[in-house]
């Protein structure tokens, strides 16, 4: 069972690519459901103490999985019972329900167990369950004290985390050989639960990973300000929210943070007041300008955006801006840019997304050649090249206003602090949600950037 920080995330025809390449050079589907199946057990006989479980199996290698999983969870002295819908329907499924070769109860009556394990479907669910299977996994589920769904929860699309009909949340999801964007996107991650990758020996590489921790390194003693990143935020009309982006930026690690515009009163003193002329745009020290957050949405802000756009800075661009700004504006910059949409924010620039919550994202990536953080209780990040990360659910008290402008700020700190703009906005994001996770329930934005502060320590 290994955490999936950092891990590839495969498609479901990926996974079938990685695993048909396994079985060209020679291993057979019998071996890989054997490897899944025993990895399976492995985990439960270290999840499950000596508790009675019962493995649900459905008709494909899913299922399969789980007669091999019962099999091997028996002869290591653990009572397990099989309950399945029909008949194994792949030559391998049914090698593994020969190798079970104790009884199996029919699904719709099977009898509650402490450990329940969903082996019914996997990559290969095509359509809702039907009503007599969803109910029997709903109440079997709810029963249990412990649920473990093998590779993915059954009802969950595999691409994209829809929900082909109603999906219980289990406890813990096996994924098989890789991480699946269903382990990831909403609303099929929140039904996963906490979710571990099995390894079957399968090569898996991607493009799209899961992601991780950035390396957070304290200055170099012979840092200064400037060599520390210099950021510039473009005051709008809310100047809260221009705040809460240059205060984050300042706890991100920025050395040097200034906020372009008329000035109000409250902000921290290390803030640096500067009048929005051309001398302050154009200092060369500048690593990346913030715009967006609470510009408001008239002439006077899509002058300002138009003003931060002729910089040749690297932009983070952010709320209001991203209702302004226009794909030909975009495609006109060769400075790196950072898109910091949510959903709203996304569909106006980029149009109603098509696809897995990750398929949009690359798409406008690629679109507006610009890194693209697609957010939300499932924020993705995407480049233009076709690199993704997808990040795990965190804290949904970041739910409350004026979160998008403290993100945008870190991200900013990270890409004036020197890093390239995929890895500025994955680090950003992280930063992000780490800072949420420390702050507990019910915090507000402006807590979020102090504590972002302390995990530099
Ligand atoms: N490939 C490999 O090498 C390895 C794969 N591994 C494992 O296999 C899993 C993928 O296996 P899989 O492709 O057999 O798909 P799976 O999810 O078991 O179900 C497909 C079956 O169900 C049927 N069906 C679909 N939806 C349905 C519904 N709603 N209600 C009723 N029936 C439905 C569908 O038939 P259909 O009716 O769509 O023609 C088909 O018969 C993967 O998640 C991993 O666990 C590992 O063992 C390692 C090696
Ligand atoms: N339920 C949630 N779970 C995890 N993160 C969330 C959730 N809701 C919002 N977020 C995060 O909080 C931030 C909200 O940003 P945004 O919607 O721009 O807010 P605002 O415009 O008020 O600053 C984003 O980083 C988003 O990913
Ligand atoms: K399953």
């Amino acid at each position: 069972m290994i955490p999936i920080s950092g891990m590839p995330v495969l498609t479901a025809a990926q996974m079938r690519a990685a695993e048909d390449s396994a079985i060209a050079a020679g291993t057979s589907v019998g071996a890989l459901m054997q490897r899944a199946g025993h990895g399976i057990a492995d985990a439960v006989l270290r999840l499950a103490g000596p508790h009675e479980i019962l493995i649900l199996c459905g008709p494909g290698n899913n299922g399969g999985d789980g007669y091999v999983a019962a099999a091997r969870l028996l002869a290591a002295g653990r009572k397990v019972r099989v309950a399945a819908a029909a008949d194994p329907r792949s030559d391998a499924a049914r090698v593994a329900r020969n190798g079970w070769g104790g009884a199996v109860e029919p699904l719709a009556t099977a009898r509650a167990a402490p450990v329940v394990v969903d082996a019914l479907f996997g990559t290969g669910l095509s359509r809702a369950l039907d009503a007599g299977a969803a109910a029997a996994l709903a109440r079997l589920v709810a029963q249990a004290t412990l649920s473990i769904a093998v590779d993915l929860p059954s009802g969950i699309a595999t691409d994209t985390g829809a929900l082909l009909g109603d999906v219980p949340a289990v406890d813990v999801t096996l994924a098989l050989g890789a991480v699946k964007p269903a382990h990831l996107l909403q609303p099929g991650a929140t039904r996963c639960g906490a979710v571990r990758v099995v390894p079957i020996g399968v090569e898996t590489a991607s493009a799209a990973h899961v992601l991780a921790a950035p390396a957070l390194a304290t200055p170099a003693p012979d840092s200064h300000k400037f060599t520390r990143g210099m950021v510039a935020v473009m005051k709008g009309r809310m100047a809260g929210a221009s705040h809460l982006a240059a205060t984050a930026a300042m706890h991100a690690g920025a050395g040097y943070v200034a906020l372009l515009g008329p000035t109000i009163p409250g902000a921290p003193h290390a803030l640096v007041r500067r009048r929005l002329d051309d001398a302050a745009l154009d200092d060369a020290r500048i690593g990346a300008v913030v715009v967006g957050p609470g510009l408001g949405r008239d002439d006077e802000a899509r002058a300002l955006l138009g003003r931060a756009l002729a910089t040749a800075h690297p932009l983070v661009i952010d709320g209001d801006a991203l209702h302004l700004v226009t794909p030909p504006q975009l495609a006109a910059r060769t400075a790196p840019m950072i898109l910091t949409p949510h959903a709203g924010e996304f569909a106006a620039l980029f149009g109603a997304p098509s696809g897995s919550k990750l398929d949009a994202a690359r798409a406008a990536a690629q679109a507006s050649v610009a890194v693209v953080v697609f957010k939300g209780a499932d924020t993705v990040i995407a480049a233009p090249d076709g690199r993704a990360t997808l990040a795990s659910a965190g804290s949904a008290w970041l739910s409350t206003a004026g979160t998008g402008d403290v993100l945008a700020g870190a991200i900013a700190a990270m890409l004036a602090g020197g890093r390239a703009p995929f890895d500025a906005a994955g680090a950003g994001v992280w930063l992000h949600a780490e800072a949420a996770r420390r702050a507990g329930p019910a915090f507000i934005a402006d807590d979020l950037a102090a504590h972002m502060a302390g995990i530099f320590a």
